[in-house]
């Protein structure tokens, strides 16, 4: 794991964009998207330089189940805002929340996943080494699912919603299975709240109840942490 130490969240959105910028160039022309704060300011960098994905899919993670594409709260919503109104895909898919038949939603979102091999997938961590949807416990081997989300979780995205009885209780999610296909990987964490789960990801064992520390065993993955989320790592 090559990891990145910048001094906050706005100098590494430079660094998430740099890694992009450089995929773009090796020809990469599929990109695995994440939602939630992390992302963002990797996603303003994209946006004010001249990276074009008019001829690039992405395939984002994650989506919550129950909640229409136009409902803000939605990971669509989320990324029509951030990213794709300014920076528009050829095709971008998300799992669609309002499916009727989740097992069909989860058949027909891994078959978009095997016709598309990831080149580049952006992750950020859970307070608790979650990465996408897939919590801890979650199998290593598991491609996409709903999954239902642990109370932590809950709270931490309650931050999003009027009401914590709001926020879904379940998710489709990409599986670790399919995020380990990818070609390469870049997971950024930014704040103190992130601290022991990158520590855990990077220095601890890896287990099923560290959902990131599966990515040890990945050969090319980039960790972009500011000084905060990088403050329990041992050197
Ligand atoms: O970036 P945040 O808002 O801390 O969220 C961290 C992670 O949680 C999720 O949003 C799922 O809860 C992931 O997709 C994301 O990477």
């Amino acid at each position: 794991m090559k990891v990145i130490v910048t001094k906050n969240q706005q100098e590494a959105g430079v660094e998430g964009y740099q890694v992009f910028k450089e995929a773009v160039e090796k020809g990469a022309k599929v990109f695995g998207l994440a939602t939630g704060s992390t992302p963002i300011t990797t996603y303003e960098e994209i946006i004010k330089s001249d990276l074009d994905f008019s001829d690039c899919t992405s395939i984002n993670l994650d989506e919550y189940v129950g909640i229409s594409p136009d409902n803000d709260q939605s990971y669509q919503y989320f990324m029509n805002e951030h990213l794709f109104s300014k920076k528009p895909f050829k095709q971008s898919y998300l799992p669609n929340g309002l499916a009727e038949d989740p097992e069909a939603e989860t058949v027909r979102y891994n078959q978009i996943i095997a016709d598309n091999p990831i080149d580049l997938q952006l992750l950020g961590i859970g307070r608790n080494a979650h990465i996408g949807f897939n919590e801890p416990g979650t199998s290593f081997e598991l491609e996409t699912h709903v999954a239902d989300l642990t109370d932590s979780t809950i709270e931490a995205n309650s931050r999003f919603f009027e009401h914590v009885e709001d926020v879904p209780k379940q998710a489709y999610s990409m599986g670790i299975g399919s995020i380990m296909k990818s070609k390469q990987i870049i997971i950024e964490a930014f704040g103190a709240e992130k601290a022991d789960a990158v520590a855990k990801m990077i220095e601890g064992p890896v287990t099923e109840d560290v959902p990131a520390s599966i990515l040890q065993q990945h050969p090319n993955v980039v960790v972009l942490l500011d000084e905060a989320a990088a403050a329990k790592l041992s050197k």
